[in-house]
């Protein structure tokens, strides 16, 4: 046996944990089109939440509707004890699109945003965006322009900004998802650490089954319903002790047999989907 390995349950249920976040009988649409249907979902304070599922089923949505960005059709999301339709959330954001603004370097990209919330002067502030820059291997790249930067690169810039925004509560959206291996692996860790002395919660979108692991407390997939239904959610808890060892957690017999559980759960999903579609199909007007 493994000894990072446990198979206890490490997450606390007691009642005095405070929630972070609590979306209650949430419904939301675009343009008619059901994507989420009464989602119910409490993620807790210092929780590493990840969100998996396929391809247009709803997760970025979800981390948009959390941030305050859209809003529900019906049902609420609570953000430390306020709805979000009262207050945005103080929260730090990586989204696919990076969502840097081109005219600023890297350097004045996390500037610009530490200045909305820190009183500080602007030597301080270059302080922070030089360590936070340093902290994602992007030192030499600090006066870089977007256009100037990699996929990657610019990926680590809209992370360094969001660890730098200091928000105790981190929305990730595929965040390591333009790295190579071995800077995603550095990457991985950084946060981990981070979310553990600072006791950040977290809310992280991957593809990655491995990657999922490594890092949550806590697993949701999300499933593709019919048009009609939108998505559904399992919620898994990840039964390993934190901090993980990453060589010997994956070489472990129970690692193979979670991953397998979280992948037969996302599969069901799918094929759930595609009986459901066919389904309709031959319901519909013979063709
Ligand atoms: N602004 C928009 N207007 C209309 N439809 C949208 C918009 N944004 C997303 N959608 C649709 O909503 C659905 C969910 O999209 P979303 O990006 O949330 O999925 P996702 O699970 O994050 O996908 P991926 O894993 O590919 O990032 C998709 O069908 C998508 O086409």
């Amino acid at each position: 046996m493994s000894e990072v390995v446990a198979v206890q349950q490490p997450i606390d249920h007691a009642e005095y944990v405070k929630k972070k976040i609590e979306v209650k009988s949430l419904y939301f649409s675009y343009e008619g089109a059901e994507i989420l249907k009464n989602i119910h979902l409490d993620v807790k304070e210092g929780e590493f939440l990840v969100l998996m599922g396929p391809s247009g089923c709803g997760k970025s949505t979800f981390l948009r509707l959390i941030a305050g960005l859209e809003q529900p059709d019906k049902g609420e999301i609570i953000v430390n004890g306020v709805p979000t339709t009262q207050k945005l959330p103080d929260c730090g954001v990586v989204f696919q699109d990076y969502s840097l603004f081109p005219w600023l370097s890297a350097e004045e990209n996390i500037i610009l945003a530490l200045k909305q919330k820190l009183k500080k002067t602007k030597k301080e502030l270059k302080h922070i965006a030089r360590e936070y820059l340093g902290l994602v291997q992007l030192s030499d790249a600090a006066k870089k322009y977007p256009g100037q930067m990699s996929g990657g690169m610019k990926q680590r810039a809209a992370i360094a900004r969001a660890l730098a925004f200091g928000s105790d509560l981190m929305l990730m959206d595929e965040p390591f998802g333009a790295l190579d291996p071995l800077t995603r692996i550095h990457l991985q860790d950084l946060l981990l650490q981070i979310s553990r002395a600072h006791n950040r919660t977290i809310v992280f979108v991957t593809h990655d089954a491995d990657e999922a692991i490594y890092l949550a407390d806590r697993i949701v997939i999300f499933s593709l319903g019919s048009s009609a239904k939108g998505a559904v959610t399992t919620s898994v808890d990840v039964p390993f002790k934190k901090p993980r060892n990453r060589k010997t957690l994956f070489s472990s017999s129970e690692f193979m047999e979670f991953r397998e559980h979280v992948l037969t759960i996302m599969n069901q999903g799918l094929l759930d989907n595609l009986e459901e579609q066919h389904a309709v199909g031959s319901d519909g007007d013979g063709i």
